[in-house]
């Protein structure tokens, strides 16, 4: 491809929406501007870490020259193929859920729910196109952002080639993401199988689907699914899904699966799948036990690779792992110390806040640290994670078994939500907030939320611990009643409750004589 062409990307369908969201984000006529003499900061990939890195160092109105390079979809997969597809889609399928919960609230849904599958997907598409502009070839041009789209990749230790074009940089920054594995079973390949790239292309429902993968994935489109009226069996290949999350958590969101009828083969090892006549055959192990099931469509959510291929780090001297993608130190400075890196091709964390909040620290550090001094380090985020599935599984800082392999002491608060008026007027006492503590100590080192609206609720003790609120000032935070976030001012009072030991009771009971 030479720098005057340009691949045609298209998203399926091209239907007017998708049409605006390629227009935002990958322009047909998009003309690639001349190179500066020497950029001060040059970004291979604009998904939100690219994206956060350019708009801060353009926007803060230096007069520094910034590039960004994108070879597909400016904004990534957060935009295009992640989060906001895929909450688009729960949204949908939240309320088929309520309409199945209705009769017990005394609402009598007569008629058979009718899902408009189109309907469900074209709204997707609509909000995605509606949304784009932020992320749009032409709003960074507007702010002073060099966009080439094409393929970038290292030339020399200073410069980037972008088909053919050449970028002197000062300071680089690797932000190129990462995409699904290709799982490793027989015949998959050739049966052909969904990831989060097509799946969100779909215009017809798959009458059976199979799930491979029960991680936030996995779990999040597996229950959508299901809602939207598809069949849906979802493998996993641990005995819990979601199994970073607390146990008592995935056990809550185990349960509600299987009452809203997906079936769960877990411990699960697939062996092949075979193209019949019906569909796509899929044979499992499970607990000792053989078994098969045929689906229509197959949906690989497995786990991440980071996107470190055609990069050419090796002539940049920057090291990378096929697996865990672009090392890092803690200042996110690759082994060069000229290249950074940002986001899921070089984080354990694979969220958009935490790509987000990595993009600043990189800003921070590549262009407002002179000498060293004042960096940020990666280490000091406290990073927040939600599995959006009904109820949500919320969490931040660190788990009970981590605190144990970390030699952490901890207590652990734990308050139901059959405890909490506004969760049993709404009937969903299923769920739990778990705050853990240190022992000894009222700061909060951890939590996790199971309720409907649990990534909402986490929050507020996010600040806390990134404040160091800790639980003694909890107590003294007024919540409106009736909420579900009372649950965390419970959980203050409970701790307060510990800290009257019997010596205090003795003298608060001698006091009350006399006042
Ligand atoms: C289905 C799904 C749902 C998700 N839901 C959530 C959610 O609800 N909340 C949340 O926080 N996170 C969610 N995530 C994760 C989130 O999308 C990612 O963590 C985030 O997009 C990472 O941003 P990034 O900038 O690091 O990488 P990406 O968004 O992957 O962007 C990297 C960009 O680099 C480009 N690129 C790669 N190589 C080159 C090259 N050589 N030259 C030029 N460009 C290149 C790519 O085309 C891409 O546009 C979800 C992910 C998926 C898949
Ligand atoms: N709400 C959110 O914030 C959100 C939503 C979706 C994705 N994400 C991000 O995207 C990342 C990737 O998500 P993911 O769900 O693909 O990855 P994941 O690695 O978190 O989970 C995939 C799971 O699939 C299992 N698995 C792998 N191969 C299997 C096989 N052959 N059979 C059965 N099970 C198998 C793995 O053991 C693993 O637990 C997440 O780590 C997360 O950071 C975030």
């Amino acid at each position: 491809m030479s720098s005057l062409e340009f691949e045609r990307i298209t998203v399926l369908p091209m239907d007017e929406y998708n049409q605006r969201l390629v227009a935002n984000v990958h322009p047909e006529n998009w003309v690639n501007p001349q190179p500066a003499n020497c950029y001060d900061l040059v970004v291979i990939g604009a998904g939100t870490a690219g994206l956060v890195v350019a708009a801060g160092a353009a926007g803060l109105d230096l007069g520094l020259k910034v590039a960004l390079i994108e070879k597909n979809l400016m904004g990534g997969d957060c935009l295009n193929i992640g989060c906001i597809p895929s909450k688009s889609l729960i949204r949908s399928a939240r309320v088929i859920g309520e309409m199945w919960k209705a009769k017990n609230l005394g609402v009598n849904i007569s008629q058979h729910i009718n899902v408009d599958f189109a309907t469900v997907m074209s709204r997707l598409r609509r909000i995605r196109a509606g949304i784009s502009h932020h992320d749009s070839a032409a709003r960074f041009k507007n702010l002073g952002v060099d966009v080439f789209l094409g393929n970038g990749k290292f030339a020399s230790k200073n410069t980037i080639d972008v088909d053919g074009q050449i970028l002197k940089f000062k300071k680089a920054v690797i932000a190129t993401g990462a995409r699904a594995i290709k799982p490793e079973i027989c015949g998959i390949e050739a049966a052909g199988y969904l990831t989060n790239e097509n799946v969100f292309s779909l215009i017809q429902k798959p009458d059976k689907l199979a799930v491979i993968g029960g991680g936030p994935i996995g779990c999040e489109l597996a229950q959508a699914f299901r809602r939207l009226g598809c069949k849906v069996t979802l493998f996993h290949n641990s005995s819990h899904i979601l199994n970073k999350e607390d146990r008592e958590a995935t056990d809550i969101l185990q349960r509600v699966f299987t009452d809203e009828g997906i079936r769960l083969v877990l411990n699960c090892q697939l062996e092949e799948v075979v193209t019949v006549t019906e569909g796509k055959r899929l044979y499992f192990s499970s607990h000792g036990n053989r078994d098969s099931v045929t689906v229509n469509e197959i949906l690989v959510g497995a786990g991440r690779v980071p996107s470190v291929e055609g990069l050419n780090l090796e002539a940049v001297g920057v090291e990378y792992d096929q697996k865990l993608g672009v090392k890092v130190n803690d200042y996110l400075q690759t082994t060069n110390s000229n290249i950074y890196a940002a986001g899921d091709i070089c984080m354990n964390w694979k969220f958009t806040h935490a790509a987000d909040a990595a993009a600043r620290i990189v800003i921070k550090n590549t262009l407002f640290s002179p000498f060293g001094l004042g960096r940020s380090r990666l280490s000091s985020l406290v990073i927040p994670r939600v599995t959006y599935t009904d109820p949500e599984i919320a969490h931040v800082g660190i788990y009970a078994d981590e605190a144990e392999r970390l030699g952490i002491e901890i207590e652990t608060i734990k308050i139901g939500f059959n405890n909490v008026d506004r969760a049993i007027t709404d009937s969903q006492e299923a769920g739990f907030l778990k705050i853990h503590h240190k022992k000894g100590s009222d700061e909060i080192i951890g939590a996790t939320i199971v309720a409907s609206h649990g990534g909402e609720m986490i929050s507020g003790i996010t600040t806390a611990i990134v404040n160091k609120i800790g639980l003694s000032k909890l107590s003294s935070v007024i919540h409106p009643y009736p909420t579900q976030a009372e649950a965390i001012k419970k959980a203050a009072d409970a701790y307060r409750c510990t800290l009257i030991t019997p010596r205090t009771k003795k003298l608060l009971g001698f006091l009350t004589k006399f006042s």
